[in-house]
C-alpha cells in the first residue's frame, strides 16, 4: 500500500497513515489504502484491536486540500461520500478501534480519529475542525460525530471557529479519553489496547453495536436490542468462561467464541 502501513502484533493490528511530507493528508489513493489495510485486520482472526496513528508530526491534517482544485460540485459530493461512508464504515467494526493521535488532528484527520471508539493522543498534538476557514465544513461526518461527542455548543463553537485546541483542552472536552506525553503514547496506547483485547470479542461487537446505533434510535427501541443482544451474549462460551473463571477465582481466558 502506497500511503498506509500495516503492521501486526497479535492480538494488536496498527495502520500508520504514511504521507507524513504531507501531514498525512486524506486523499482518493489513501482512502483505498486504509480501507484495504482495516479490511485485513478484520479478516484475522489473530487481531482484537485496531490502532490507527500517523507517521512524522500529525495524525493527520485533514483532506487532501490539494485535491479541491480539481473538484466541481458533483465530484466534491462524490470524495465527501467516499470519505464519509469509509468513517462510517469504520466507526461500525466488529473489532475495537483506538485513535493514537501523534500530532495534529484536523479537519477529516479528526473525523477519522471521532470514528474510532477511542481516543489517546499525545500532550503536544492539537484537534479541530478548521474547514471553515476555507469556506466549507466538515464533510466526513464531522458535523454530527462532533456533537454526539461533546454537546451542540462546543461543537458549535469549534466548527464555527475552526480553532485548533489543545489535548488536554479535548480531554477536558471529552473529546479525547486520555492524553499523555508524546514520549510515553505508544506504550500507553498499547497496554490500554491489550486491556481491550483481553476482553471477551462478542460482547465488545454487541456494545459497539448497542451504543453506536443507539444513539439514533427511540431509547425503548434500544433498550430491547440491549435485552435481545443479552440473549446472545450470555449463550457464548466467553460468558460460561467468565463466570467459571469468577468462581475459581482466576483471570479469564476469552476466545471469542
Ligand atoms: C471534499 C470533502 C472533504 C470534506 C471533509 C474534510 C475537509 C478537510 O479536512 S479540509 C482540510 C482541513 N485541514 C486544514 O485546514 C489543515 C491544513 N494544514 C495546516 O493548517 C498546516 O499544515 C498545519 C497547521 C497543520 C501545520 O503547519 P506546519 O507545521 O507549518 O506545516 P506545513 O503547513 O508546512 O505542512 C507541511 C506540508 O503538508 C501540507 N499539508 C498540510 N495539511 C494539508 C492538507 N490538509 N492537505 C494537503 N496538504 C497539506 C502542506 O501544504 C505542506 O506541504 P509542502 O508545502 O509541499 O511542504
Amino acid at each position: 500500500m502506497e500511503t498506509v502501513q500495516l503492521k501486526k502484533e497479535p492480538p494488536l493490528g496498527w495502520i500508520y497513515l504514511n504521507r507524513p511530507d504531507k501531514l498525512n493528508a486524506i486523499n482518493e489513493q489513501l482512502m483505498k489504502d486504509l480501507r484495504q489495510a482495516v479490511d485485513e485486520l478484520v479478516a484475522d482472526d489473530q487481531i482484537r484491536v485496531i490502532i490507527i496513528t500517523g507517521q512524522g508530526k500529525a495524525f493527520s491534517a485533514g483532506a487532501d486540500i490539494s485535491q479541491f482544485k480539481t473538484l466541481n460540485g458533483l465530484t466534491a459530493w462524490e470524495f465527501a461520500k467516499k470519505g464519509r461512508e469509509l468513517m462510517d464504515y469504520i466507526e461500525n467494526l466488529p473489532k475495537p478501534t483506538i485513535a493514537m493521535i501523534n500530532g495534529y488532528a484536523l479537519g477529516g484527520g479528526l473525523e477519522l480519529a471521532m470514528a474510532c471508539d477511542i481516543r489517546i493522543a499525545a500532550e503536544e498534538a492539537q484537534v479541530g475542525l478548521p474547514e471553515i476557514t476555507l469556506g466549507i465544513y466538515p464533510g466526513f461526518g464531522g458535523t454530527q460525530r462532533l456533537i454526539r461527542l461533546i454537546g451542540k455548543g462546543k461543537a458549535m463553537e469549534m466548527m464555527m471557529t475552526g480553532d485548533r485546541i489543545p489535548a488536554r483542552e479535548a480531554e477536558r472536552l471529552g473529546l479525547v479519553n486520555k492524553v499523555v506525553p508524546l514520549t510515553e503514547l505508544e506504550k500507553e496506547t498499547r497496554n490500554f489496547a491489550i486491556k481491550l483485547a483481553e476482553k471477551p470479542p462478542v460482547a465488545l461487537k454487541l456494545i459497539k453495536l448497542l451504543v453506536n446505533q443507539g444513539l439514533d434510535i427511540p431509547i425503548l427501541a434500544g433498550l430491547n436490542m440491549e435485552s435481545l443482544g443479552w440473549g446472545v451474549v450470555f449463550s457464548t462460551e466467553d460468558a460460561k468462561e467468565g463466570v467459571n473463571a469468577f468462581f475459581e477465582k482466576r483471570k479469564p481466558n476469552f476466545k471469542g467464541s
